[in-house]
């Protein structure tokens, strides 16, 4: 029999934490992709729990604008910042500017992403290479600026943005599903290396959602077929049901999560 100390979590004198695990009050969070769809609702899912959030984007005027409204419903300080995330030296600036103004940087999340459908013989190189560029470089080149102070503060939080297409195959997206393959595996390797710096990296995988990205295939009956049609919940996704996950991989509670791949994919991955 083990003695259990009076500071055991759950015991009357320390209760167990609960909801205040997700409470994100002054933590810094930086969005990549922020100014729109999904990457939009997650920072505003992030403000709603208390953090101050910075949205970047390659269109500034996009970025400021979602801001603004972030900070206007959210009332917390939420700024927008243009870079390109395939672009070495623009992210190390957007961070190097976000830790000088902010003082720390708490969480990232990759959101910036970009698919292109078609058969491989109707895809140019250039094509396939620019989805590996935004999805892959872009994700790998923002971790990398964060992690120095992450490390520094033996604390953070990344979240990438993979997607169903990371865990199985669909006709028509050699370009995408590579790209989310290896944000999958950069998940993994990233979170394993982090995990003893006290840096959590996990991946959401969403399932369809109807943002810019599926919006001009949203009538295409093919496309509809094989993603909506592939989810259990037979529906699109709503931005609103992408954000308690990133909620919860950004905050405390997810101090015991590494290289995990969170599926919010109306059940096409159960399958
Ligand atoms: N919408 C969906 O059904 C799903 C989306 N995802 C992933 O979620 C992430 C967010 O997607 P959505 O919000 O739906 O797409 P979206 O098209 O609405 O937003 C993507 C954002 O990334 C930005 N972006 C693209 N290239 C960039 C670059 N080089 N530098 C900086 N920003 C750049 C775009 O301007 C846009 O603001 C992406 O990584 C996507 O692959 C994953 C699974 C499903
Ligand atoms: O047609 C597609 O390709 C998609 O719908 C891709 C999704 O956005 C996705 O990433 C998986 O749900």
């Amino acid at each position: 029999m083990s003695e259990t100390s009076a500071e055991t979590p759950g015991d009357a004198d320390s209760p167990l934490p609960g909801i205040t695990q997700f409470d994100l009050t002054d933590r810094v969070a930086i969005i990549t992709g922020g100014s729109k769809g999904l990457g939009r609702a997650m920072a505003a899912g992030l403000a709603s729990a208390g953090a101050d959030v910075v949205l970047v984007s390659r269109h500034e005027d996009e970025a400021v604008e979602a801001a603004e409204a972030i900070a206007r419903d959210f009332g917390r300080k939420a700024i927008g910042l243009k870079a390109d995330v395939t672009h070495e030296q623009a992210v190390q600036s957007m961070v190097e500017r976000v830790h000088t103004e902010f003082g720390r940087i708490d969480i990232l999340i990759n959101s910036a992403g970009i698919n292109i459908r078609g058969p491989i013989d109707e895809l140019s190189f250039e094509q396939f290479r620019n989805v590996q560029r935004v999805n892959v470089d872009g994700t790998w080149l923002c971790s990398r600026a964060v992690v120095p102070h992450m490390k520094h503060a033996r604390s953070g939080r990344i979240i990438n943005l993979a997607s169903t297409l990371g865990l199985v195959g669909l006709e028509d997206r050699t370009p995408y599903a590579t790209s989310k393959g290896a944000v999958v595996q950069m998940t993994r390797a990233l979170g394993l290396e982090l995990a003893p710096h006290g840096i959590a990296v996990n991946a959401i995988c969403p399932g369809p959602f109807l943002t810019e990205m599926n919006i001009p295939v949203k009538d295409d009956p093919q496309i509809v077929q094989d993603v909506v049609g592939a989810t259990a919940c037979k529906r699109w996704g709503e931005l609103p049901e992408i954000q308690g996950a990133a909620i919860f991989l950004a905050s405390d509670a997810a101090s015991y999560m590494a290289g995990s791949m969170v599926a919010v994919d109306g059940g096409w991955t159960a399958k």
